[in-house]
């Protein structure tokens, strides 16, 4: 092989380099409501940007070897199973940069699944590509340890909401019907790239039924999130004046709730993936 072709990344590298670019682009957007920015930590005691930027350099062999996976033309339900596996190392080798914390558990998840699917569905636009990590996110995870439930499951139990598995299995509407027409539509009207993006993680926050924030502050905190990110956007936007001001505002409420929308967060990450990604669909990875 020609030493050029050798030093060239695989598809597989390239994938996992977006996937990571997107958690670094998610991380330092700022402001963020209550979430860890540029700014500092927001509502998390053990959460740091610093913190946030290692764990996502940390994941890079993780969606690398999740991508290497779906190359090997497993029928789904095998490839189901072995990325069970890889995101569970995955979240082994997050704890292990952060001393514990937990930065990252649902973006493992939800890009784990889109790299994944990118792959393995060959599919054809962002929206084919969510629905396609959404079958395989409903596909039984056999090796899953029976561990105590999550704060996630707790909450999704007592509130009666779905959480990341369901928003997942539902094809992440989040992504396809609000984060990405949003960053699109902000773009179009002439919004930076900072502000479409800030806006396209309100969107999402319009409608999310986010378990961190239920776990923290229960569902008068949801409600100011869902509201609060409908008013920003009803006042034009983050690149608005008013709209920032609205943003500082739910910024303001959602610290005294003590609630951070970090499921929102990942579904932003995910987005920006999506958007990445959809111009090399399909197979041109
Ligand atoms: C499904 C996951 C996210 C666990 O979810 P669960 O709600 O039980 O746990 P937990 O309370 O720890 O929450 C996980 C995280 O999801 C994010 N989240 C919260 N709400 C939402 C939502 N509505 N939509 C999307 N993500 C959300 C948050 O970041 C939250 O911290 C995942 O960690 C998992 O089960 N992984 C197992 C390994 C696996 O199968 N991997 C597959 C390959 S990617
Ligand atoms: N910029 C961000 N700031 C904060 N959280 C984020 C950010 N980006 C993504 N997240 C997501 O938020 C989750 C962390 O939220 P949280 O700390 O509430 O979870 P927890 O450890 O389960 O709960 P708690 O800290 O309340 O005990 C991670 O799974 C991560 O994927």
């Amino acid at each position: 092989m020609p030493a050029l072709a050798r030093l060239a990344p695989s598809p597989a590298e390239r994938l996992a380099d977006l996937a990571v670019t997107a958690l670094v682009d998610e991380a330092e957007l700022s402001p963020k409501p209550a979430l860890v920015d540029r700014r500092g930590q927001g509502a998390h005691q053990d959460l740091s940007l610093g913190l946030m930027l290692t764990s996502a350099q940390a994941l890079r062999p993780c969606f690398q070897a999740m991508a290497e996976a779906a190359e090997l033309g497993l029928p789904a339900a095998d490839l189901r199973r072995l990325i069970g596996r890889l995101g569970r190392d995955g979240e082994a080798a997050m704890l292990s940069v952060t001393g514990g914390v937990n930065t990252h558990r649902g973006a493992i998840w939800a890009l784990g699944l889109l790299v994944t699917a990118a792959v393995h569905g060959r599919p054809g636009s962002a929206e084919a590509l969510c629905l396609a990590a959404g079958r395989l996110a409903s596909l039984p995870d056999p090796d899953a340890p029976s561990t105590l439930p999550s704060h996630g499951q707790r909450v999704a139990q007592r509130y009666g909401v779905g959480g990341a598995r369901a928003e997942a299995a539902a094809g992440f509407p989040a992504i396809h019907q609000r984060g990405l027409p949003q960053l699109r539509a902000s773009r179009q009207a002439g919004a930076g790239e900072q502000s479409a993006r800030l806006d396209a993680l309100l969107a999402i926050m319009t409608r999310l039924d986010d378990t961190c924030v239920l776990h923290r502050g229960g569902p008068v905190a949801l409600a100011t999130m869902q509201q609060g990110a409908q008013a920003v956007l009803d006042a034009s936007g983050s690149a608005s004046l008013a709209g920032r001001r609205q943003l500082l505002v739910l910024d303001r409420e959602l610290l005294a709730a003590n609630a951070s929308p970090g499921g929102a967060a990942d579904l932003l990450a995910a987005t920006l993936l999506v958007d990445r990604l959809e111009p090399r669909l399909p197979g041109d990875l």
